[in-house]
């Protein structure tokens, strides 16, 4: 199991005593992973004891300290206890994180006062319970640092009237307490409110619900939704002294969703004909029954297949951990300018050329899955995975792209997959465009094969071209040298939409829909993407295994299983 890797650095909390609520799952349960992972005893509480008890597990195998109680949040006494609890034990207490919440969904209209006063009990006088009790119980005699998980409600939150009003009361809570509580030994109290963050809490919502979240991505600059690392980690900056002067504010993490609305032209009147920025055509059941038989489902819901699927691998630990620690590198590295396909004549031109470009397998019922551009940072995470699921795939690796091959790390990932089994084939040295005619071809394959015999002891004999370009001096020069080049028939564009999984696997149920009787298929996808390898692909492998193909590095889906590499 691969510890949570913060941002911060590893001791920023040593020796610190912090609570967070509802820390057994989603988004608590990252940040109970982070801060313990930076040195502090966590304590996590809430109503279940069993998610409880399998956080603790997961962080004191990983080393860290952490603790467990009992608590609702609702319960004034019961917080009272609980703080009273952790000072006794623990001998105090640093930091509070209001994490636990929730809400259900109702349009207004159709709300009842005991609903209303449920998520307002819930929430506000939740959260209000929790910063007395720390004040009265330690903090106010002794100082300390308080965050509560809010949600963004900029705009107020159309079906969940009742949350926007508790998490805003919570809000304007927070700065009266920052003002009034900041002189007893330098208090702190901030939010962090999120915007739509993939999180075991989607779970609790209907279908349509889901459905209008996985529909959202185009409401946000960023075109994706949020992680809960990158909530976990504004929780961490603002717990930390390099926060030490930030008191009473609402840090929103939504990706600017909060500020922009911004819809791709076309998807403004499909999903928004009434000029509300929430797309109507989701819209709510008709009659007040639906408001019940929505919330009477018990059973696990049936919701699309992002979340379905998320759910499903969520419950692995090491990929639960894994999605938890991910700050997507997407953010800081340039994203791949796309090279506009090349025209049809030219496609005619390839053919006739030295190399073949193959887009499909020959073997009945195989699928070969491949990535592209990595290793990445996270391909350690996607190769555990491939490990328990005994499946191999082909990596079409770089020398010099989003990480450098002979950096110890990445040498190591390389030569780790090559070990297990997995096809290593050329992706070129930097990621250059063959077809350019700047390019210097022999430079990008040669050198990358120098590094990769260094590493494995061969060179590769499948290689596939960057952007899938090619000309035919390329194809020329690579049939010359003996390479097979390897292009797709199932292009997930996840390098453009990280995040939007159920995008990313309609390429799957397209290529599937399409006659398949006697055909095979060669998927596309990117290890280097943090969201690719540490979601994504899970969920691909997952539909692909549903729908009884065999999943096999491309080579063996060729009929080729022993012409990989060559000295
Ligand atoms: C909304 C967009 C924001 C952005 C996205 C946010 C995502 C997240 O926050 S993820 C976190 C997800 N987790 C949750 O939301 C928790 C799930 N929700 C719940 O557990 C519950 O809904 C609850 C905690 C908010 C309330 O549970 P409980 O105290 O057990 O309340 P009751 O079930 O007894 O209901 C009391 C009362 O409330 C009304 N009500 C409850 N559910 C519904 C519903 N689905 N539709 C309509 N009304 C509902 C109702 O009046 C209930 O009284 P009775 O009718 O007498 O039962
Ligand atoms: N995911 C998202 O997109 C967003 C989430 N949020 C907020 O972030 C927080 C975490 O959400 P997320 O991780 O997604 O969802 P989860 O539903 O997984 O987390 C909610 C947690 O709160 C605990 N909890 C609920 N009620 C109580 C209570 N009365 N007393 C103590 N603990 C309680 C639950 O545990 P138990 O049931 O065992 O008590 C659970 O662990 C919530 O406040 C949520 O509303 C805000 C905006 C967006």
């Amino acid at each position: 199991m691969s510890t949570y890797r913060s941002i911060f650095k590893k001791d920023l909390f040593k020796g610190q005593v912090i609570l967070v609520t509802g820390g057994g799952t989603g988004i608590g349960r990252c940040i109970a992973h982070e801060l313990a992972a930076l040195g502090a005893t966590i304590i996590i509480a809430a109503r279940k004891s069993e998610p409880l008890k399998i956080v603790q597990d997961e962080i004191q195998k990983l080393g860290g300290i952490c603790d467990t109680m009992l608590l609702n949040i609702r319960d004034a006494a019961m917080a009272t206890q609980v703080i009273e609890d952790i000072v006794a034990k623990h001998g105090k207490l640093d930091g509070l994180v209001n994490n636990a919440g929730g809400q259900f969904m109702s349009p207004a209209s159709q709300l009842t006062s005991k609903g209303f006063s449920t998520v307002i009990d819930l929430n506000l006088n939740g959260t209000y319970n929790m910063c007395k009790a720390a004040f009265d119980g330690y903090m106010g005699e002794h100082g300390g640092q308080i965050v509560t998980i809010v949600a963004e409600t900029r705009n107020g939150i159309p079906r969940a009237m009742h949350t926007g009003a508790a998490r805003a009361g919570i809000i304007n809570m927070t700065k009266t307490l920052a003002i009034e509580w900041g002189p007893y030994n330098g208090i702190r109290i901030n939010c962090v409110a999120p915007g739509l963050i993939i999180s075991s809490g989607m779970k609790n919502y209907h279908e349509t619900m889901v459905d209008l979240l996985a529909h959202s991505h185009w409401m946000n600059p960023t075109s994706r939704y949020g992680t809960e690392s990158e909530v976990s980690a504004a929780v961490a900056f603002l717990l930390s002294p390099a926060a030490s002067y930030i008191n009473g504010v609402n840090l929103e993490v939504d990706g600017g969703s909060s500020l922009s609305k911004g819809n791709p032209e076309g998807d403004e009147l499909k999903y928004n004909p009434e000029g509300s920025h929430h797309p109507v055509y989701i819209g709510w059941p008709e009659g007040a029954d639906n408001v019940h038989g929505i919330k009477h489902v018990d059973a696990p819901v049936k919701i699309n297949d992002l979340l379905n699927n998320y759910k499903a691998i969520g419950r692995s630990t090491v990929t639960a951990i894994a999605a938890c620690t991910l700050i997507p590198s997407s953010l800081a590295s340039p994203i791949p300018v796309p090279v506009p396909s090349l025209p049809a004549e030219f496609q005619e031109l390839n053919k006739r050329a030295g190399a073949t470009v193959i887009h499909a397998c020959t073997v009945p019922n195989s699928f070969a899955i491949t990535f592209d551009d990595g290793p990445g940072t996270f391909t350690n995470d996607l190769l555990d995975y491939l490990y328990r699921k005994q499946i191999k795939v082909t990596f079409f690796v770089n020398g010099f792209n989003y990480n450098d091959i002979k950096n110890p790390d990445i040498a190591a990932t390389v030569k780790r997959a090559f070990a297990a089994g997995h096809q290593i084939g050329s992706h070129t040295w930097s990621h250059a465009d063959l077809a350019a005619s700047s390019t210097n071809i022999d430079e990008e394959m040669t050198k990358l094969d120098v590094a990769l015999k260094e590493l494995i002891g061969k060179r590769p004999v499948y290689m596939r071209p960057p952007y899938g370009n090619t000309s035919p001096a390329a194809l020329e020069y690579l049939g010359a040298h003996g390479y097979k080049v390897i292009n797709w028939n199932v292009d997930t564009d996840d390098w453009q939409h990280p995040s939007n999984f159920k995008l990313n696997l309609q390429a799957y149920k397209n290529a599937l829909q399409r006659d398949t009787t006697g055909k095979t298929f060669i998927s596309l996808q990117h290890d280097a993407e943090p969201l690719t390898a540490q979601v994504f692909s899970k969920i691909a492998i997952e539909y692909v295994l549903s729908k009884g193909f065999n999943i096999m590095p491309v080579g063996s889906c060729l009929g080729d299983n022993d012409g990989w590499y060559r000295d």
